[in-house]
């Protein structure tokens, strides 16, 4: 479909050549023009069919546009000039000219200085694509396919002719965006001028030394892959150094003052230090890999922010063998927490490689801590005692995780120095007050955003005292909180909760050397001691494995066997609710490990009934229920549950999202303020939301045991937070599941 009229290509490279031959090859331009100064380009452009038409001076062109038409600069930075000097004067009203340029703010200057002011029709901008081939030649249609272009706007400028420039690039497939002229140099600076600078400079180096043949002889995949955008243009790279000079100097000098700080490193045989260097530049490389490879599948989907990963379950089934679910995600936490905190190296077996707890992990590695791994869930953390942290660079950025910001925000109260904690839509919208108001009872200035809802900024340097704090809700998040705030504060913290609540915070300290008293419903501790690091061998998660459980429970037929999961007497709730239901639950094996009880958990069919869930497991089971409310839809009779208005508040309000979801497959069930009724009955198929949240998701996932027709879960990718492998296990076992991207 014809969208443009003509559109004239100057300067016909491989940028300016590959987005002739891509507007060419979707035929969406009337014309495509191109100019270039040698007519063997021209007629090398001609025959390639990348151009309609071609010629070697833009006089020949320029009277034959009118409004609406789009002329693209595709020149090195530093002859742009005598293109604008050329234009000045000669266009038709109306007719708009962008630019490709890597550097913006000398092309800003040069526009300004040489129309005499800024014509609103001039459109400056950047894509973010090519390679270390040149000319013509090189030109490919697909090239800009997923790749992004900056525009720089400036003040003067036509919204109109903003959009059509933005419109041309979209008609080939790419991605824009905008930003200040001065970010961009900035940005650029940094991430694509900064490394050709040194992988020129690298090569020259090596180039002039006499061993250099040798060197180039046997320099196999390191310098290969290092160096080889020192094999482009040399002049278009020289004219870009020169047209951002100031930010390629800014950024060389804080590159050369880390290289002489890793030079120190080395030289001083520092095995930490480089450990910590490698690890973090390593684990941002593979984040950043993992985010060029959505980029692929990303390809097809309208919105690459909320990718819809779809679950589709077919109907029936049973579950039987024997598995291990990753690691306990509340422990997942502590362990980097305390492992920071203390003196010495904390040494992880079992550590979970799901969202939350690496975003635990990334915090402490953003405020100096050097942490080996995650590999294969073991994990190396070099204690930095409770007063070695350092301010982290920008916001700690926590995703999805409340327990990672609840319990961050209580170590940071005591830190000297300020930050931030920001997290994910989910997060965002949930309650902080919650830990903010004991925090400034203790002293420490914490701000959050509207309504107490992150982020939370946590002021450094306040003196913190021990406050006596009745928790308002049973919450292991809050209650941790407070105490790791007390390992700072003057005086005994103490923290009384309305009900029993996970205990894994004490019982690490404890592990770390570190004194906490209980007297009845009532923890405390004495800030002045210091954790001193031990191993740590983290169990399977309950909440996890409670998927199995359930699935097992509901599905005729079934027999399935969760070893090493922590049965933590205030983590059982579910066991408890479940045998309640009639559920053959058995656990074998029963033991230690490293200060948490851990067993086999064996769950074969059998009948359940509804039941009323006693008040006194809620808190015990307060992540089970999205399960075992699937549990209770299959049960005989009615399933009540109250005093859980906690979980209006999780990653969702899972008392609506599971209501909405059971209704959706043809139970009746009413939610109350806090709780919900479940009269149990026959699961029909059909789509449920989860609204984004993990557990609900993987709850509708093992209902489909017991559904008379498929079910289809929306938006799942929020699974991989707490539970990474839970596609694969599923399928080990036996549930049909079929993962799709919508
Ligand atoms: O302390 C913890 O590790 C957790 C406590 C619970 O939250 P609350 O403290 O909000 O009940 C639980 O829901 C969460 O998944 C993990
Ligand atoms: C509520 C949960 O986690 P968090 O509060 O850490 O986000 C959960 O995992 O169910």
């Amino acid at each position: 479909m014809t969208q443009f009229n003509k559109v004239v290509i100057v300067g016909l490279g491989l940028i300016g050549g590959s987005l002739a031959a891509g507007l060419r090859k979707r035929a969406v331009c009337r014309e495509v023009i191109g100019v270039a100064r040698r007519p063997e380009t021209c007629l090398k452009a001609q025959e390639m069919g990348v151009v309609d038409s071609a010629y070697c001076s833009l006089d020949d062109v320029l009277e034959q546009l009118e409004a609406g038409d789009i002329i693209f600069i595709a020149v090195p930075t530093l002859t742009l000039r005598e293109v604008f000097k050329a234009l000045k004067g000669r266009l038709a009203e109306g007719v708009i000219v962008t630019d490709g340029a890597s550097v913006k703010g000398s092309v800003e200057r040069d526009v300004r200085e040489i129309f005499g002011e800024f014509p609103p029709a001039v459109v400056l901008g950047h894509p973010i694509a090519g390679s270390e081939k040149s000319g013509v030649e090189a030109a490919e249609s697909e090239l800009y396919v997923d790749h992004r272009v900056i525009l720089t706007p400036v003040a003067e400028n036509d919204p109109a002719a903003v959009k059509a420039v933005a419109k041309l690039w979209h008609a080939v497939g790419a991605e824009v965006l905008e930003m200040p002229v001065d970010e961009h140099d900035m940005v650029l600076g940094c991430t694509s001028h900064l490394p050709h600078v040194i992988a020129f400079s690298l090569v020259d180096t090596l180039a002039h030394d006499s061993k250099n043949e040798n060197i180039f002889r046997y320099a196999a995949g390191g310098f290969r892959d290092f160096t080889r955008i020192a094999s482009s243009d040399a002049i278009m790279w020289r004219d870009i150094m020169l047209a951002n000079k100031a930010s390629v100097l800014d950024a060389i000098d804080l590159f050369s003052d880390n290289l002489s700080r890793l030079r120190d490193i080395i030289s001083r045989e520092d095995a930490v230090e480089m450990t910590g260097v490698f690890t973090r530049a390593k684990s941002a490389r593979d984040r950043f890999t993992n985010m060029l490879e959505h980029k692929a599948y990303l390809r097809n989907m309208q919105n690459s922010e909320h990718k819809n990963v779809v679950y589709s379950v077919a109907p029936g089934g049973s579950v039987t063998g024997t598995i291990r679910v990753p690691g306990d995600k509340s422990i997942s936490h502590r362990s980097i927490m305390l492992g920071s905190l203390a003196e010495g190296v904390t040494r992880i077996e079992g550590f979970l490689e799901g969202e939350d707890a690496l975003a635990t992990l990334q915090a402490f590695r953003d405020m100096g801590v050097v942490i080996e791994g995650p590999e294969n869930g073991a994990v190396t953390v070099h204690g930095v005692g409770l007063h070695g942290l350092k301010q982290p660079s920008g916001p700690l950025y926590v995703g999805n995780s409340g327990t990672s910001m609840r319990l961050l925000s209580g170590i940071l109260a005591g830190q000297s120095f300020t930050s931030e904690l920001t997290g994910d839509e989910s997060l965002s919208k949930r309650p902080m007050n919650r830990v903010a108001n004991p925090l400034r009872e203790m002293g420490a200035t914490v701000e959050t955003g509207e309504e107490g809802r992150p982020p939370v900024r946590v002021s450094g340097g306040s003196a913190l005292h021990a406050i006596d704090y009745v928790m308002p809700m049973a919450s292991a998040q809050v209650k941790s909180c407070v105490l790791l705030a007390g390992l700072y504060a003057d005086g005994e913290t103490k923290v009384t909760e309305p009900a029993p609540t996970r205990d894994h915070t004490e019982r690490m300290l404890r592990g770390f050397g570190y004194q906490v008293n209980r007297n009845g419903s009532t923890i405390s501790l004495r800030s002045g001691g210091k954790l001193t690091a031990a191993d740590i061998d983290i169990p399977a998660d309950i909440s996890s494995a409670t998927f199995f459980m359930v699935a097992a429970a509901i599905a005729p037929g079934s027999d399935i066997t969760l070893t090493h999961v922590g049965i933590n007497p205030t983590r059982i709730g579910v066991i408890n609710i479940l045998r309640e239901m009639g559920a053959n639950l058995t656990l074998q094996n029963e033991r230690e490990v490293g200060g948490e009880p851990v067993a086999d958990i064996r769950v074969q069919y059998a009948p359940l009934k509804g039941i009323a869930i006693p008040e006194d497991q809620v808190p015990l089971a307060i992540d089970e229920f999205p399960a075992l409310l699937v549990a209770a839809a299959c049960a005989e009779g009615e399933t009540v549950l109250t005093g859980a208005e906690e979980l209006r508040v999780k990653e969702t309000d899972r008392i609506q999202a599971m209501a909405d979801g059971l209704q959706a497959l043809g139970i009746e069930c009413s939610p109350t303020p806090d709780g919900i009724r479940v009269i149990g009955g026959t699961l029909t198929g059909g789509a449920v939301e989860s609204f984004h949240d993990h557990r609900i998701a993987m709850s509708f996932t093992v209902a489909a045991l017991r559904a008379s027709g498929p079910i289809t879960v929306n938006n799942c990718a929020n699974v991989t937070t707490s539970f990474p492998n839970f596609v694969a296990l599923a399928k080990t076992v036996g549930i049909s599941l079929e993962v799709n991207h919508s």
